[in-house]
């Protein structure tokens, strides 16, 4: 019995016979002047092609280890893991050193119920490392890697971890969950209102409209019509009404969202009907944007350092909108911890 409560033992095996086999210890090589180095590593599973290798450096004999009946051996734990963790849009890597990755397939928002995570890790012997819950994720991307600490581990950890991802499934509802998946995003009709008599006036240039533009084309959505309309609370109504027939899925309204006089934005929006979720947004650069639903549909109030910052809460909101997500009040004050990018 080892201090893991493992009874596998030790056995010396002839080099024909060990196949399949697990490796107890490091084997080195050495051709005088040019190698010297591991053939083979501790856990390695011996194949039939190793045995000539293992001829040729004068092993006929090997110790191999005997796993108990209730162990396993650490490549097939990370294997299982990492299939009862993955879900929708993931692929998993082939098991090394103990370590399976699960990867992204598509382009998308990635989704790790921290909960069952953490209660993974407190199982001890094995590692679980995920990237954040509601990353923008890249094909190929990895999302997770399982390790087990030991060469050999209980089998039932992995029954544990088989029950804690069991638990979230759940497939005949809408809230079937694997503990790793990615959601694709849902290609939105954006409806978009420049407020600002400066730029309605061509006293400036639009820059809002491309940065936005751009924005949302990342995510596989098209801005339909972009409005312009001067700071005149009446007037920006009947942009966010007209919009509204276009059938727009999404309104999007840029400047005027601080306390200047001139300021007409978040009133406008209110005027219109919108449920505010909030108005102030606990992220900087980003603080001052508004985040509501009007006929059940997203309607945000954009600040001006959405044209000017690279990353703002808008950033943090859009994808999760696009990913089909109905943002709610506890979903914004969550931003703030970690949301001071530098402002
Ligand atoms: N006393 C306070 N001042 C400011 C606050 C505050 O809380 N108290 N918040 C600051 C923050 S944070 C931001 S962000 C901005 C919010 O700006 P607005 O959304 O109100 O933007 P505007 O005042 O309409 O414009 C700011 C600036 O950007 C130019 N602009 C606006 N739209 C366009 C466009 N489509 N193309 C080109 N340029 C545009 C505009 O001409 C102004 O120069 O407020 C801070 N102040
Ligand atoms: O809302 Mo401001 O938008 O933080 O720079």
């Amino acid at each position: 019995m080892t201090k893991h409560g493992l009874t596998s033992t030790l056995r010396e095996v002839p080099v024909e016979e060990a196949i399949g086999m697990v490796l107890a210890h490091d084997l080195t090589q050495i051709i005088p002047g040019q190698f010297k180095g591991r053939l083979f590593r501790k856990g390695h599973r011996i194949t039939h092609e190793d045995i000539p290798k293992l001829l040729d450096i004068g092993k006929a004999h090997i110790y191999a280890i005997e796993l108990a009946e209730d162990e396993i051996h650490e490549d097939d734990a990370a294997l299982r893991m990492a299939r009862a963790l993955q879900g929708d849009n993931t692929v998993l890597t082939d098991p090394y050193e103990g370590k399976v990755s699960i990867k992204s397939q598509i382009h998308g928002l990635a989704q790790i119920h921290k909960p069952t995570v953490d209660a993974i890790n407190g199982l001890g012997d094995i590692a679980l490392a995920t990237i954040k819950t509601n990353t923008v994720v890249q094909p190929g991307q990895s999302l997770a890697a399982t390790r087990v600490i030991p060469l050999i581990t209980k089998q039932s950890k992995m029954e544990e971890v088989e029950r804690l991802s069991a638990a979230l499934r759940n497939p005949k509802s809408q809230a079937d969950q694997a503990v790793i998946q990615v959601r694709p995003f849902i290609k939105h009709r954006v409806g978009l209102i420049t407020t600002g008599s400066e730029v309605f006036h061509g006293r400036i240039q639009d820059k809002f409209g491309p940065v936005v533009r751009a924005k949302v084309e990342a995510f596989g959505s098209e801005i339909v019509e972009q409005r312009f309309v001067t700071d005149d609370l009446v007037k920006i109504v009947t942009e966010i009404s007209y919009l509204r027939q276009q059938m727009c899925d999404m309104i999007l309204l840029t400047g005027g969202m601080s306390v200047d006089p001139d300021d007409r934005t978040p009133g406008a929006i209110r005027q219109a009907g919108a449920e505010i979720i909030r108005y102030g947004t606990p992220m900087l650069p980003g603080s001052m944007l508004l985040m509501g639903y009007l006929e059940g549909i997203p309607i945000l109030g954009l600040p001006g350092c959405v044209m000017h910052d690279p990353f703002t809460s808008f950033d943090v909101l859009l994808p999760r909108i696009l990913a089909g997500d109905v943002i709610e009040e506890q979903d914004i004050i969550d931003m703030g911890y970690g949301g001071l990018i530098g402002c």
